[in-house]
């Protein structure tokens, strides 16, 4: 336990991400899949249709295969997004002494309302949620904002997005700049975002409107000319259309142009996790070397010193703007 003199801050920053295992185990990836796919934020499908569905066939079909993905990528401390989000928040804590920075899951461990509750025993009365999605959807964003609504004990405000936020914007374009100056710059560089439902853009989400914005943003910033550049959206789930081009489509367009080395970055998810380290770097990379060219992947921000300045500039902005109550 450590001493100090300073006063005990009455206010928390809480960085959410997604979620994610406890071990690469079938059991475990079946609990955080179940969790997560039971949102329905994340399926609108009917309940009565949808959830036997889920639990009699998807998660004993897929929990074991995708516990072998996760796996290959799992690191000493954990799952890689566990990992990368735990050491953020310590990242930000030490940029922001003056309040309290602790990291969360929406679904899966250290889960969002086991935070809250631990916050409101600390004596924190108010908590700026800052989900770790720089893009809004209704089915990240606003799930996380379903939970912080629940919240009566503390002041609760969320911060929506950060898409183009200049520093986000200079933080991802100087991993690109820093990759290049080490590898040397690839023929084409490739935005993948996490995809959607076409359904859900339809619907009003602005996700695809700001992931495509954020693209031009960082594009802007390494004075790139629009055909260096593609936009593109991987990780399809289900049987719905998702957004296009998909990831594996456009990286084959490339190909099929004779596009030998391409540069991929991911500014969709703010800490590499299976879809960057498994689904970019070993599936697709793969496709890729089969077709004779390579696919060199540019890691998210993660825990980076520039990452943690970032986002402490962005909770500390959300807090300027919410001046405290007198007591
Ligand atoms: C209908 C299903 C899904 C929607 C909608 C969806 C949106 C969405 N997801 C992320 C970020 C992440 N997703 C991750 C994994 C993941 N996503 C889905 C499905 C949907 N995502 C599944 C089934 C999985 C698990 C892997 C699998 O079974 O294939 C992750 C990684 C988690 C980890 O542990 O590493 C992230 C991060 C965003 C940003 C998003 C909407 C914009
Ligand atoms: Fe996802
Ligand atoms: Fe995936």
């Amino acid at each position: 336990m450590t001493q100090s003199a300073a006063p005990s801050p009455d206010t928390a920053v809480v960085l959410i991400n997604l979620g994610t295992p406890d071990a690469p185990t079938a059991d475990a990836v079946r609990r955080y899949l179940g969790e997560f796919l039971s949102d329905r934020r994340v399926v609108a499908l009917p309940r009565l249709f949808w959830l036997p569905l889920l639990h009699g066939i998807i998660l004993p079909r897929r929990s074991p295969k995708v516990a072998l993905k996760y796996a290959s990528v799992w690191l000493e401390g954990g799952s890689p997004l566990a990992v990368y989000t735990r050491r953020l928040a310590e990242g930000v804590q030490r940029e922001m002494p003056e309040v309290l920075v602790v990291d969360a899951m929406r679904y899966g461990n250290p889960a969002l309302t086991k935070v809250l509750e631990d916050l409101r025993g600390r004596g924190i009365r108010r908590v700026l949620g800052l989900p770790l999605y720089p893009q809004y959807s209704t089915t990240t964003t606003a799930t996380v904002g379903d939970v912080l609504a629940r919240e009566t004990a503390m002041q609760v405000r969320m911060v929506d997005d950060y898409h183009v936020d200049p520093g986000w914007v200079a933080a991802v374009a100087d991993s690109i700049r820093e990759h290049r100056a080490r590898n040397g710059a690839g023929d084409h560089l490739v935005f993948s975002f996490h995809g959607l439902p076409k359904r859900v853009i339809r619907n009003g989400d602005p996700y695809q409107r700001q992931s495509e914005a954020g693209a031009q943003a960082i594009a802007r910033a390494l004075e790139l000319e629009p055909h260096q550049w593609t936009i593109s959206y991987q990780s399809r789930f289900g049987a719905e259309r998702w957004l296009e081009p998909a990831t594996t489509t456009a990286l084959a367009a490339l190909g099929e142009r004779g596009v030998q080395c391409i540069d991929v970055v991911a500014p969709g998810f703010a800490a590499d996790c299976l879809e960057t380290l498994e689904e970019i770097s070993m599936e697709l990379a793969a496709e890729v070397a089969g077709r004779g060219g390579t696919l060199r992947y540019i890691p998210c921000l993660n825990d980076s010193p520039a990452h943690a300045r970032v986002i402490a500039g962005i909770a500390r902005r959300g807090l300027d703007a919410w001046p405290m109550a007198q007591p």
